[in-house]
C-alpha cells in the first residue's frame, strides 16, 4: 500500500467539519494552512489534487453565533451557504500563499446520477487540475434535500475519487485512523494499520460521528473505502493533524489505516462502463480508425466515423463498429448523436466552428473506450 501511494499521481483528499473548524470554533486558519501548504508541496512534485472540504455547516452556525444545530433543514442550508464564504476565503487566500490557485466546486448527487452533468464534471474537474489549479469541493447544500443528498462529504471523497480516476484517496479526520471500535467508547479498541477495501468485518467495527460537529464517522469512511475501490483507488485514513501526513503518505510513509483496492484502476473504470450503462446507439468507423484503436489504444476521433446510428446523449454508452457491422469497441460518447452527424468526417479542428464549442477532440476519449 505504502508504494501504491508512493507512485499515485492523482490523489483526492478529503478533510472533516471537526479538523476544518477546530471542532465548531471557526475556521481553523493553522490547519487548514498546513493542508494548503503540503497540497501545494505536492502539485510543484507533479502531482495532481482535489480537496474535499467539509466543515460549511459548522462555520455558517459559529458566524450565525448559533450553538445548537438547528434540524430545520431550511436552517441548516442558510448556515452552509454563510460557512462557505469562510471555507473558499481561507482556501483561497492559503494556497495563493504557496502559489497555487483554487476553485470552488459545489456538487450535489443529482449531478453524478446524471450522464451528462456527470461528464461535465469530469471534464471541468480535470481541465482545472491541467490548469494546475486545486479544486476545493463540497456538497451544494443549499440546494439539496435529504432524499438527493450524498449525506456525507467522505461518500463525496469517493464519487470525486471514481469521476476523476484518482489513484488514491486521503481521508483525514480527527482520529489516528480506523480502530476495532470507537475509540472515544471502547478504551481497548485495538487500531487497524492495514485492511482489503470493502472487507465485511470493517463494518462491524465501524461506528458512527463521536464529535459535535462530525457527521458521517468512521462507518461512511469504511463504505467511502469501498466505494472508492469500486474505481481502483485505495483509501488512507489518517489524523489531519499528523505533522506533513500528506506529504509523507506520498513518499510512502505507513500512516494511519489503509483501505487496499483490490482492482486495478483502470480495468475497474471499464468494468463499471461494461456492467453499468446501457448501449444508446453506434457508430461505424473506418479501417484507419479500427486500426488506430485496435493497434495503438487512442481515442475515437470524428474524422473516423462515417455513420451515426440511434439517439445518444453525451455520456452514453455507444458501440463502435467496423464497415462491416462488427462492433470492435464501445465507449462513453463526449458527443451526443445530433452533433456526432455534424462533425463524422470531419477533423477535429473543425468542430468548434461546426457547433460553436466543443467537448474535446474526440468523440470518444480512449479512457472511456473498451475493445471488444
Ligand atoms: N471504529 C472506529 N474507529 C475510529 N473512530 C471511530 C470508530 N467508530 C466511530 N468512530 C468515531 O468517528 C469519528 C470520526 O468521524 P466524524 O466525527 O464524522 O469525523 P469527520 O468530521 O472527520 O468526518 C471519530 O471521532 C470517532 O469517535
Ligand atoms: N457539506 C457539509 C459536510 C457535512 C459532512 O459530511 O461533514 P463531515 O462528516 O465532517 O465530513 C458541510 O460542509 O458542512
Amino acid at each position: 500500500m505504502s508504494e501504491a501511494l508512493r507512485q499515485a499521481r492523482r490523489i483526492v483528499v478529503k478533510v472533516g467539519s471537526s479538523l476544518v473548524t477546530n471542532e465548531g470554533r471557526g475556521v481553523d486558519a493553522e490547519a487548514i494552512g498546513n493542508w494548503c501548504r503540503q497540497m501545494a508541496a505536492l502539485a510543484h512534485q507533479g502531482l495532481e489534487v482535489v480537496m474535499v472540504s467539509s466543515g460549511a455547516i459548522a462555520e455558517g452556525m459559529k458566524r450565525l453565533g448559533w450553538t445548537s444545530r438547528p434540524t430545520e433543514l431550511s436552517e441548516l442550508q442558510a448556515a452552509a451557504a454563510v460557512g462557505q464564504m469562510g471555507l473558499a476565503q481561507m482556501y483561497e487566500s492559503q494556497l495563493s500563499r504557496h502559489g497555487m490557485g483554487s476553485a470552488q466546486v459545489l456538487l450535489t448527487h443529482a449531478d453524478l446520477a446524471d450522464r451528462e452533468r456527470y461528464l461535465n464534471a469530469r471534464s471541468t474537474l480535470l481541465t482545472l487540475l491541467g490548469l494546475k489549479v486545486i479544486p476545493v469541493i463540497n456538497e451544494n447544500d443549499t440546494v439539496v434535500n435529504d432524499e438527493i443528498k450524498f449525506g456525507d462529504n467522505d461518500t463525496l471523497g469517493a464519487l470525486v475519487a471514481n469521476l476523476i480516476e484518482a489513484d488514491a484517496l486521503i481521508i483525514l479526520t480527527d482520529q489516528k485512523g480506523l480502530y476495532s471500535a470507537d475509540p472515544r467508547k471502547d478504551p481497548d479498541a485495538r487500531f487497524i494499520d492495514v485492511a482489503q477495501a470493502g472487507d465485511p468485518a470493517l463494518e462491524d467495527m465501524a461506528g458512527g460521528a463521536g464529535s459535535r460537529v462530525g457527521t458521517g464517522g468512521m462507518i461512511t469512511k469504511v463504505l467511502a473505502a469501498k466505494r472508492a475501490a469500486g474505481s481502483g483507488a485505495s483509501t488512507v485514513i489518517a489524523w489531519g493533524r499528523e505533522p506533513d501526513v500528506l506529504l509523507r503518505l506520498a513518499a510512502g510513509e505507513a500512516i494511519g489505516t489503509a483501505l487496499v483496492a483490490g482492482t486495478a484502476k483502470t480495468a475497474a473504470r471499464k468494468q463499471w462502463i461494461l456492467d453499468h450503462l446501457q448501449i444508446h446507439g453506434a457508430v461505424r468507423i473506418d479501417a484507419g480508425a479500427v486500426a488506430k484503436l485496435t493497434r495503438e489504444g487512442a481515442s475515437l476521433l470524428p474524422i473516423g466515423v462515417t455513420a451515426v446510428e440511434g439517439d445518444f446523449q453525451r455520456g452514453d454508452v455507444i458501440a463502435i463498429g467496423d464497415a462491416q457491422g462488427q462492433e470492435v469497441a464501445r465507449g462513453l460518447a463526449s458527443y451526443s448523436s445530433a452533433e456526432a452527424r455534424l462533425i463524422a468526417r470531419k477533423p477535429s479542428s473543425q468542430i468548434a466552428g461546426l457547433l460553436g464549442y466543443t467537448h474535446g477532440t474526440e468523440l470518444v476519449h480512449r479512457d472511456n473506450l473498451i475493445l471488444r
